[in-house]
């Protein structure tokens, strides 16, 4: 059986956080987020995780623009749900060229779930000598399922349990562009 198309699933799916919440959210952080770096010699190496945070990165990173703080970019795709709705094992499909070793890292993602991906990106990025890694996620899963050794340090906002798309997130490579967090349908 094929599974649903989002336009099957969009109606009945519920509406998690808008976009204007999201959009304060992503401030908020910003205001968090510039201070702890304000001193640096070196800007931060700040590492979009694809695909799915690429959208939430670019808001974050404007924000820290706007106070200030610039950021040197690159970027790596791990990826393990591979367009289902069910984790499996992580796949590398990029890694980042950036020399990481005396840098401070900033990994901007879109969801910690289980947490098992940004465990891995995080001790990869350790085992490359990086100085500091720090997390930083639009949406932080509330269930008691996250692997140990892995926590955002910034967090935007919190989502239930459940299978959760838009900004960012897919519905089967689908969704992605949507302008809010969406769940689906129980
Ligand atoms: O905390 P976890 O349970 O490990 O899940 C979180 C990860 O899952 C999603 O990536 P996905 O594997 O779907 O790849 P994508 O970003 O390319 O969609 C998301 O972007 C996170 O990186
Ligand atoms: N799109 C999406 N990706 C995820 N990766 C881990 N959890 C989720 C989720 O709820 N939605």
């Amino acid at each position: 059986m094929t599974a649903p198309t989002l336009a099957q699933v969009l109606p009945t799916a519920d509406v998690i956080h808008d976009r204007e919440t999201l959009d304060a959210a992503i401030a908020r952080m910003a205001d968090v987020i510039a201070p702890d770096y304000a001193n640096d010699a070196q800007a931060p190496l700040f590492v979009t995780i694809m695909h799915g945070g690429m959208p939430f990165a670019a808001q974050l990173a404007f924000a820290l623009g706007e106070r200030g703080l610039d950021l040197e970019f690159d970027y790596l795709h791990a990826t393990r749900y591979r367009g289902n709705t069910s984790g499996s094992g992580l796949a590398w499909l990029h890694r980042p060229a950036t020399p990481m070793r005396g840098r401070r890292v900033l990994l901007a993602d879109d969801i910690l779930d289980e947490g098992h991906t940004l465990l891995a990106v995080k001790r990869w990025c350790e085992d490359q000598g990086a100085a500091d890694v720090r997390v930083a996620v639009l949406a932080v899963k509330l269930h008691d399922r996250r692997v140990d050794g892995i926590e955002a340090d910034y967090v935007g906002v919190e989502v239930p349990d459940r299978y959760v798309f838009g900004y960012g997130m897919d519905y089967r490579e689908q969704g992605r562009n949507l302008p809010a967090i969406y769940a689906l349908k129980d």
